[in-house]
């Protein structure tokens, strides 16, 4: 019967001998057919395998154990298989005794479990790595039977309740939270025991809260699969850096919302996502019309390509840029702005999101600005102060260097100011500063800067004044406004100023030098006397005043009739005709002689006098000319030098109409000759007045051509008929190959236009021939004649010469004629 079961059955006497085993105990230690009775476990480990010996040796180790503890031995063996793997075996071993206490036998029996111990092992080691599983999080986690008794909670669940698991697993939790018996006011006890399935959170200062951090928590009801319920398992999620975290992030958008700077994120690729408040108040556009949009619709116009290159290659290289910046508001108006840019990456590194933080600096702009203008000007008279004065001169005088032009400092010290100050006080002395500042201001150019460096010292800076001479004419202004008295609120003062001129680069070249130059000059004018200006050198100033006395007596001497003409003829220079006279200006001064048209005529026309000494010319030369065609003389054309101003004004051609009309000359006998550099300083502007008087049919010239430097092309829109070579191309003849080569490329040019070409200060043969043999049609100049009084001309016409010197040579007697 005993051999009917799996189970081993082992039967010992009292000194461990094996009695009786059942076969499925000899098949185990492979003693099947082996003779086992009367032998011990380890007698027996001789007559088996050797791999048994150990489980003999533990056998026996365990009976001792029954032995001696005379109790039941319930312990688990293991015993090796043939096939290498192990088998364990349950076993309980009784042990008997006999009433004296001597051992009498031991029953064993055993049952395989082998597969069982598997299953609980894999069960073990599943429930052990699902605990540690449970141990990393954060949340506390514990599952409840239906009694609500713990049984299995994680490290969390230990911590948060500071339980421990020995005295808590199998206790019910009410009693375990609430020793108390409060488990009924406790939001999670009372859910659980209406084994109700909820989440909700309870906030640390919630007084039924039993932990006082802020937690969510989940109870869930667990069923088995026929739906009855097993359990709870409870989540307890402890929320407090959730709360810090939700805190931040409601702050972040109450900064976001309530800063005063305009804030705007984009997305990796500048799209808008969104903006705040202040962005609208400071941008003018609202949320709705930015989002999705590029910046660059704010863009101002302010800042060229490389600022934006310049400003992304320092973003990407750096992660941020900041600057000033200025954009447009939705108005229109543009503004500067501080901003800042931030590139966002995420843990990656990539790039996620673009954020610009940015002030409106419009009034720390304007603030600087009205800094600046105080710390530049000064405050009595708002004019550039000394500091400004220095920087402006020195890029003045940087710019004179670079464009090689001549720069004027002139100093001006207002004579006596002292008694003015002392006499009247220092608020009529201040009105006074200031209404010497207004009309210095009107008295110059907008470019000219007019600064006050002191006191009753102001100094004037003239830029690209062309020639040293310009200095002189802007001192006469200056000097001019003092003519006048000041009226002033309460009085009428007069005053003068001493005025001292200094010129750069000729008496300085730095900034301290000039003004220095200029101060001494202003000494030396006050040392004159007053009231009048001195240049740096005494030869500008001598120049100066001679020409302010030249332009004084210019004006009287129309009408003191100190102005006469003389005639020069011009010849065909194949036949030796007289086809032409040059009108030529003299102005005979009665101390200072005869004074050349190339000093005054300039005065004449920066004055202004041009007009009447001009309209004068024209007419008394038309007048000669129609007296000369009554007398039957044939004089060809009178030619008439027109100068810039007389076409500029506009009304040259009723002029000469009138003129015409008046005089009656017939208009063939008119030319006028405009300088080269005229026309080509006026453009195409000049066209259309050249092309009026050309249709009243009288000849145009153009006169030193060569030094106008005019292109061919311009050349053939003019309404000309004549080319007049400038002396200065004649002079060197032949001796200057280059001076050959430009008369011959005029002459040429003026073949292939269709025009007369006529060359000026012939004075040798060599020159005429030269001339005619390049095809040059006309000619003037010493070698036929100087340029004479009207009556010598006459003379020359009725004894029907041609030449001057023929005309000294047959007629010696001939009257005191003004001779050029
Ligand atoms: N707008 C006006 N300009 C006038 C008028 N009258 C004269 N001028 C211009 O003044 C410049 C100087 O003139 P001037 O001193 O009269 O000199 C002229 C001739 O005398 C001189 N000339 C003539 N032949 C010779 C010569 O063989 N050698 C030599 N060295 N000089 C000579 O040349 C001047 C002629 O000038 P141009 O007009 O270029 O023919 C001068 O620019 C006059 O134009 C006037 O009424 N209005």
């Amino acid at each position: 019967m005993i051999n009917a079961t799996p189970d081993i059955i082992c039967f010992k006497d009292g000194q461990g001998r094996w009695l009786q085993a059942n076969d499925a105990d000899l098949e185990l230690f492979a003693l099947t057919g082996v003779d086992y009775r009367g032998k011990t476990d380890s007698e027996l480990a001789d007559f088996t395998a050797p791999m048994y010996r150990k489980a003999f040796l533990a056998c026996e180790e365990s009976d001792e154990r029954a032995w001696r503890n005379r109790r039941t031995l319930r312990c688990e063996e293991a015993i090796p298989r043939m096939d290498g793997t192990t088998a364990i075996y349950d076993v309980i071993k009784v042990p008997l005794h006999l009433d004296d206490g001597t051992r009498r036998g031991l029953i064993i029996l055993g049952r395989d479990i082998t597969d069982r111990k598997r299953v609980e092992q894999k069960l073990a080691l599943a429930n052990s790595e699902w605990t540690q599983a449970l141990d990393q999080f954060d949340d506390a986690v514990y599952l409840l039977d239906t009694d609500l008794q713990l049984l299995k909670a994680n490290k969390a669940f230990y911590q948060m309740t500071g339980l421990e698991p020995e005295q808590s697993l199998g206790q019910p939790i009410t009693e375990m939270l609430h020793p108390d018996g409060g488990a009924h006011r406790c939001p999670i006890c009372s859910k659980l025991i209406d084994g109700t399935e909820s989440i909700f959170t309870l906030d640390e200062n919630d007084t039924r809260n039993p932990d006082k951090k802020p937690v969510e928590v989940k109870i869930k009801r667990l069923r088995d699969e026929s739906g009855t319920s097993t359990g709870m398992l409870i989540s307890m999620h402890d929320l407090t850096h959730t709360r810090q975290i939700e805190e931040r992030l409601r702050l972040a958008a109450s900064v976001f919302e309530n800063t005063d700077e305009g804030v705007i994120i984009t997305d990796a690729n500048a799209r808008i996502l969104d903006v705040n408040k202040a962005f609208t108040r400071i941008q003018g556009y609202s949320r709705e019309e930015v989002i999705g949009k590029n910046p660059r619709i704010f863009k101002s116009g302010h800042h060229d390509q490389s600022f934006f290159r310049d400003m992304w290659r320092n973003l990407n290289e750096t992660g941020h840029w900041r600057g000033e910046m200025w954009n447009r508001r939705k108005n229109g108006e543009l503004f500067p702005k501080w901003q800042t840019i931030n590139r966002v990456v995420d843990a990656e590194g990539n790039l996620t999101h673009y954020v610009g933080i940015f002030a409106d600096i419009t009034h720390i702009k304007q603030s600087q600005e009205k800094l600046d203008h105080l710390g530049h000007h000064d405050a009595l008279t708002d004019l550039p102060n000394r500091l400004l004065l220095n920087e402006r001169l020195e890029q003045a005088v940087k710019h004179a260097q670079r464009h090689n032009s001549l720069l004027a400092v002139i100093f001006l010290d207002l004579d006596n100011f002292k008694h003015i100050n002392d006499s009247l006080g220092h608020p009529v002395g201040d009105q006074l500063l200031q209404e010497v500042s207004q009309k210095l201001l009107q008295a110059t150019r907008q470019d000219d800067t007019v600064a006050r460096i002191g006191g009753d010292e102001f100094v004037l800076l003239l830029e690209d004044i062309g020639k040293p001479e310009n200095a002189g004419i802007a001192a006469e202004k200056l000097t001019a406004i003092f003519a006048e008295p000041f009226q002033l609120v309460e009085h009428s003062i007069r005053v003068t100023a001493s005025l001292g001129i200094c010129i750069c680069p000729q008496d300085g070249e730095d900034p301290s030098t000039l003004l220095r130059n200029a101060d001494s000059a202003m000494y030396r004018a006050k040392e004159e006397g007053r009231n009048t200006y001195q240049f740096y050198t005494e030869e500008l100033t001598r120049n100066a005043f001679e020409r302010v006395l030249l332009e004084n007596n210019l004006r009287q001497a129309i009408d003191e009739k100190q102005l006469c003409l003389l005639y020069q003829p011009q010849y065909d220079l194949q036949t030796d005709r007289v086809i032409g006279l040059e009108v030529l200006l003299r102005w005979n001064h009665p101390e200072l002689g005869t004074i050349s048209p190339a000093k005054f005529i300039p005065l004449a026309e920066e004055s202004g006098l041009i007009h009447p000494i001009g309209e004068w010319v024209l007419k008394t030369a038309c007048q000669q000319g129609q007296l000369w065609q009554q007398q039957g003389l044939d004089f060809g054309r009178i030619a008439v030098n027109i100068a810039g101003p007389q076409l500029q004004r506009g009304n040259l051609v009723n002029e000469v109409m009138a003129v015409l009309d008046e005089t009656q000359l017939q208009t063939e006998h008119l030319e006028l000759e405009v300088t080269e550099s005229f026309i080509m300083q006026q453009g195409g502007a000049a066209i259309p007045q050249l092309q009026a008087l050309r249709d009243l049919g009288l000849t145009l010239a153009i006169d030193d051509f060569g030094t106008g430097y005019s292109s061919l092309s311009y050349l053939k829109q003019l309404p000309i008929h004549k080319l007049k070579i400038d002396q200065s191309f004649v002079r060197d003849i032949p001796g200057d190959r280059n001076d050959m080569a430009i008369a011959d490329a005029i002459i040429a040019m003026g073949k292939s236009l269709g025009l007369t070409v006529i060359a000026e200060g012939v004075e040798t043969e060599a020159q005429a021939s030269f001339l005619k043999q390049t095809g040059c049609q006309e000619g003037q100049g010493y070698l036929y004649s100087k340029p004479v009084s009207a009556d010598v001309i006459e003379l020359m016409l009725t004894s029907g010469l041609t030449r001057l010197d023929q005309l000294v040579s047959q007629r010696p007697a001939l009257p005191d004629a003004p001779l050029g």
